[in-house]
């Protein structure tokens, strides 16, 4: 830990708030999740993405001492778990399964509820999270009067309530419309620009895209991938779809070359959108090397070729493609 701290103390990084450390969990004969390992620092919000079952669940609970591991450690700003659980989880919020909210009390009465767990919580930090997530106004209603979105952040409320430096959220958008999962995504950037590390987990990747500065991508209870989205989507070697711009439209030529003209702007490929601009465009999914050897094929056919453009995937496809890959392997 020592000598990594001035390291990043070096090249001036954020600090690590948690560890984790090659964890392994073993319920009776089944691995349910092996060498798992990352590390999230101040700021910085860390998405845990894989399929249901992937093992998600399991390891939050490692996180915050709801089981132990197998192997491995998690250390949150420099306290071992395993070692100093009251003092490593005096630094957490979080929401892991569902947190209890009893729906015939108020909000406030809630966050009272919840803060005669936690000594020393005053009643302005009640008032001070319901402004927080966005709640003062509704504060004093019944829970039952609530939409979902309210009551989840009632339950960030309840997180918060304890100023954590780790925010912990398992599958915070579960159940919320998109104008909710924005207002969320929204909601948990603000607490990371005030310098809250954040993990949440999802199967929803399209959501976590646009919230995450980093992910790992976890399948049957291994890392597939991890690093920022940009990163990991830039690497992908496997599916690269093109966009090729011709000076004219040769249907049949195209269609003996295996390739597909774009007809209509947003026409939706593999839930890639196609913009406005692509009408008229080639399109067509290969390597970079076979569409080096495409181009002259085209142009020989009469079709010439302006630009080639590369699009790239989205996290759900590049996610579907390593999750199918690992399924077959
Ligand atoms: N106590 C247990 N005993 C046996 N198997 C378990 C236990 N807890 C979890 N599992 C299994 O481990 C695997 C991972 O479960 P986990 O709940 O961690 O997945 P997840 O990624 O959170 O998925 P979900 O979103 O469906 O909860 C699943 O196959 C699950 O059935």
């Amino acid at each position: 830990m020592k000598l990594e701290s001035h390291a990043d103390r070096a090249a001036n990084l954020p600090e690590v708030v948690l560890q984790v450390d090659r964890l392994k969990k073993v319920i009776g004969k089944k691995t349910i999740v092996e060498n798992v390992s990352f590390t999230v620092r101040e700021g910085e919000i860390f998405g845990f993405l894989g399929p249901n079952g992937a093992g998600k669940t399991t390891t939050i609970r490692m996180l915050v001492d709801l089981i132990r591991p197998t192997e491995g450690s998690v250390s949150i700003c420099g306290h071992q778990v395993n070692r100093n659980p009251e003092l490593a989880l005096s630094y957490v919020g979080s929401i892991v399964e569902n947190p209890e909210v009893y729906s015939y009390l108020t909000g406030y009465e809630n966050l009272e509820q919840f803060a005669r767990m936690q000594p020393g919580i005053s009643k302005e930090r009640l008032k001070e999270v319901a402004a927080l997530v966005g709640l003062d106004a509704r504060i004093h209603d019944k829970v039952k009067t609530y939409s979902l979105g309210m009551r989840q952040r009632l339950g960030i409320a309840q997180a918060l309530l304890g100023a954590p430096k780790l925010l912990i959220l398992d599958e915070p958008t579960n159940g919320l419309d998109p104008k909710g999962i924005k207002e969320l995504r929204q909601f948990i950037r603000s607490l990371a620009d005030q310098g809250m590390a954040v993990v949440v987990s999802s199967h929803l990747l399209s959501e976590i895209q646009l919230m995450c500065d980093r992910v790992a991508i976890i399948s049957r209870g291994k890392v597939l991938a991890s690093g920022p989205v940009a990163e990991l989507i830039r690497n992908s070697s496997s599916y690269v779809a093109w966009q090729l711009v011709p000076r004219v439209r040769g249907e049949e030529a195209l269609r003996a070359l295996g390739c597909q003209l774009i007809e209509h702007p947003g026409e939706v490929l593999d839930d890639a959108l196609l913009t406005g601009s692509m009408e008229g465009s080639i399109l067509t999914e290969m390597r970079e090397e076979e569409i080096r050897e495409l181009i002259p094929q085209l142009v020989k056919a009469g079709i010439q070729i302006q630009g080639a453009h590369k699009i790239n995937p989205t996290l759900e496809q590049l996610f579907l493609e390593m999750t199918e890959r690992e399924s077959i392997e």
